[in-house]
């Protein structure tokens, strides 16, 4: 394990060096990785499971739109792509990907296929944290861990390919062959991890369910949408407004912080910004903090897991995010984000 100074707090992680994918590969090389679910996570682990040599299936429903997605992707009706208690059954080790509500539905289907010595693997602390509203409570003579890539799952395979690994969260929950740190932390390699950090379940969906529906997700829609209606309001021109709100952001400042963190990102921009921003940023900090207070005991309280239960059990939980999702792309400011998108000059079409 690495010791790394995180801003004066010394945390142990998992890096390559110490535990490179050959160490990985021996670790699993008895193993059968069943990979249940073919959403977002489960094709980006999967395949880069494969394509690191582990020996990896897919468990999917035979007549669903991801069994067709996962035929696509090379993985072979009969051979490496099962219906999913086929797949469970030859699996020593469950990756269970299917949507955190949909976990809740075919537990005890995957329950059955827990004997002895086997693993159940998540990427998401929720259906074991949260087992009061999921009622996943797995066998004691099983291995229960999780790795939690800190992003998408498109990124996760993208970055793979490009040579590149995505952070991730690993937390193990029961030990109960001795060897659950060794197998979750060589699975955290193989599916294409950049570093692992540990956590525990708890922490992990907490921290995930926080981060979603603040800065990641939730919270950073709230204030483009905030800023580019005032600049609106204001007479500014859609094109000027989503600029100054969103493109500007996520074309050059945004790139900035990610390669050499905030300050850098304000030392390349006029000095006039870097005052106001300097002068402003503790104006948000204080107006939003108890907003996040606010959320994160609604995560604590388990609302928000059983709001994300209650909606995503439905029949038609699909189509009715995807109104949602439509409205969103429908808003005047992301028309006008997609018109702003379209005059990039990678995106002009190319002189025949
Ligand atoms: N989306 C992401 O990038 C991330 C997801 N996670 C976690 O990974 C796990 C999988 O997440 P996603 O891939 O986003 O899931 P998803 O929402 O894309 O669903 C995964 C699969 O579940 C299937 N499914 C849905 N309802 C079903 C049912 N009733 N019976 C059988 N299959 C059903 C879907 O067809 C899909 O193939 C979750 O625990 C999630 O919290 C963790 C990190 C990031
Ligand atoms: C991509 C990710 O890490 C999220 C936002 O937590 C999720 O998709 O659940
Ligand atoms: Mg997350
Ligand atoms: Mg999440």
């Amino acid at each position: 394990m690495a010791k790394i100074n995180f801003g004066g707090v010394v945390e142990d992680v998992v890096t390559r060096e110490e535990f490179p994918l050959e160490k990985a590969q021996e670790v699993l090389k008895n193993e059968t990785v069943a990979v249940i679910g073919y959403g977002v996570q489960g094709p980006g682990q999967a395949l880069n499971q494969k394509d690191n040599g582990i020996h990896v299936i897919v468990g999917q429903r035979k007549d669903s739109k991801t069994w067709d997605k996962a035929v696509a992707d090379g993985w072979v009706p009969g051979e490496t792509l099962f219906e999913i208690e086929e797949a469970l059954e030859k699996g020593t080790i469950i990756c269970y990907l299917l949507s955190d509500a949909a976990q809740i539905a075919l537990w005890p289907t995957v329950k059955k296929h827990l004997t002895a010595g086997k693993a159940l693997y998540f990427s998401h602390g929720f259906g074991i944290t949260f087992n009061e509203q999921t009622g996943i409570i797995p066998p004691p003579d099983v291995d229960v861990f999780l790795v939690a890539p800190k992003g998408s799952g498109t990124s996760l395979r993208r970055m793979f390919l490009e040579g590149r690994g995505l952070n991730s969260s690993f937390a193990i929950y029961q030990d109960a062959t001795g060897k659950a740190r060794d197998r979750v932390i060589a699975l955290g390699i193989a599916v294409g991890s950049g570093y692992l950090f540990e956590t525990d379940f708890k922490k992990e969906v907490y921290s995930d369910l926080t981060g979603e529906r603040g800065t990641l997700m939730g919270a950073i829609q709230g204030i483009f949408a905030a800023q580019y209606q005032v600049l609106r309001d204001k007479g500014h021109s859609p094109s000027e407004a989503f600029n100054e709100t969103v493109e500007e952001l996520t074309q050059s400042l945004m790139p900035l912080v990610a390669e050499n963190g905030m300050d850098w990102m304000y030392a390349n921009c006029s000095t006039t910004a870097q005052r106001g921003a300097l002068d402003w940023w503790k104006k948000f900090r204080d107006a939003t903090a108890p907003v996040f207070k606010e959320l994160y005991e609604s995560v604590a309280s388990g609302k928000e897991s059983q709001r994300s239960i209650d909606s995503n059990s439905q029949p038609d939980y699909r189509e009715k995010l995807e109104e949602e999702l439509k409205e969103l792309r429908e808003s005047e400011m992301w028309q006008a984000g997609a018109a702003v998108r379209s005059l990039r000059p990678e995106n002009q079409p190319t002189e025949v």
